[in-house]
């Protein structure tokens, strides 16, 4: 079959991961303006830095968790396009082998004078030359709000040609990603979403699993 599954902070909250929009979640310490978007860089390149070394810390102090672990199965079965929005590489270090990160990755730093990218060190300064050009222009290689998500036409292809779509842990409410079911169903899809509790798009899916993904993936798996 052919598969295409959006995840999103829900499914490393089991982790340890903070999500988003929880009562301790990231947008309650922080203000969206302030560290996700280029002028907030811009402001305050430091502040930024600091957001994302803590975040990075946090993912490579976590572990994947039975969720992660199952979609790497759900690969081995099935034709399996995984995309997610979190910046953290619990999808690879579950196992999986091929994952479109479309709001980039806490694993990389780009270039915003010259564009070119490399591995991330754990801590990163306003201060860090670029490698290549030697300007120190360097930023987290994450997708901010007002910027075009990563790998979307190789994204809208896997989901116009699935047969079934399933968002895992996202609430639905930042964009493109909460139209790719819409999109699905448009295109035939069935649609099933894997949550604590009903997300914005709720109407875009044909069910719904609730509860936590540790447990309600590796059962939709099986
Ligand atoms: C707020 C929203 C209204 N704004 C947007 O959508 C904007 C603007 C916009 C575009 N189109 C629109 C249409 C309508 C309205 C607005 C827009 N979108 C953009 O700016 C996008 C880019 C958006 C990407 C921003 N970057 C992120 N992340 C990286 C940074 C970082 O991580 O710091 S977004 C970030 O927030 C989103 C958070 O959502 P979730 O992951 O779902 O997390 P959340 O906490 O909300 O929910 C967690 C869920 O899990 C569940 N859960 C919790 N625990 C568990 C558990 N244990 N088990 C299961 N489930 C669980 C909870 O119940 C909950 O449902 C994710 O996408 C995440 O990646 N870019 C763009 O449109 O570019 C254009 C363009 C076009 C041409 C040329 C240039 C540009």
């Amino acid at each position: 079959m052919r598969i295409t599954v959006l995840t999103g902070a829900g499914i490393s909250a089991e982790s340890g991961i903070a999500t988003f929009r929880a009562s301790d979640g990231l947008w309650e310490q922080h203000r969206i303006e302030d560290v996700a978007t280029p002028e907030g860089f811009a402001r305050d390149p430091a502040l930024v830095h600091r957001f994302y070394n803590a975040r990075r810390a946090a993912a490579s102090a976590a572990e994947p968790n039975a969720a992660h672990i199952a979609l790497a199965d759900l690969a081995r079965a099935h034709d399996l396009t995984l995309v997610t929005q979190n910046v953290d590489d619990l999808h690879e270090r579950g196992g999986s082998p091929d994952v479109i990160h479309m709001h980039g990755s806490l694993a990389r730093a780009l270039c915003a004078a010259c564009g070119e990218r490399w591995d991330a060190p754990d801590s990163m300064s306003p201060e860090d030359p670029c490698p290549f050009c030697g300007r120190t222009a360097t930023r987290p290689d994450i997708v901010w709000f007002g910027e075009m998500p990563y790998q979307m036409e190789r994204i809208w292809e896997a989901i116009e040609g699935s047969d079934l779509f399933a968002a895992i842990g996202t609430s639905g409410n930042v964009y493109p990603a909460a139209g790719f079911a819409q999109h699905a169903a448009h295109s035939g899809a069935e649609c099933v979403e894997l949550n604590l509790d009903a997300s914005f798009n709720a109407r875009d899916f044909d069910r719904r699993i609730l509860g936590p993904a540790s447990q309600t993936v590796p059962e939709w798996v099986k």
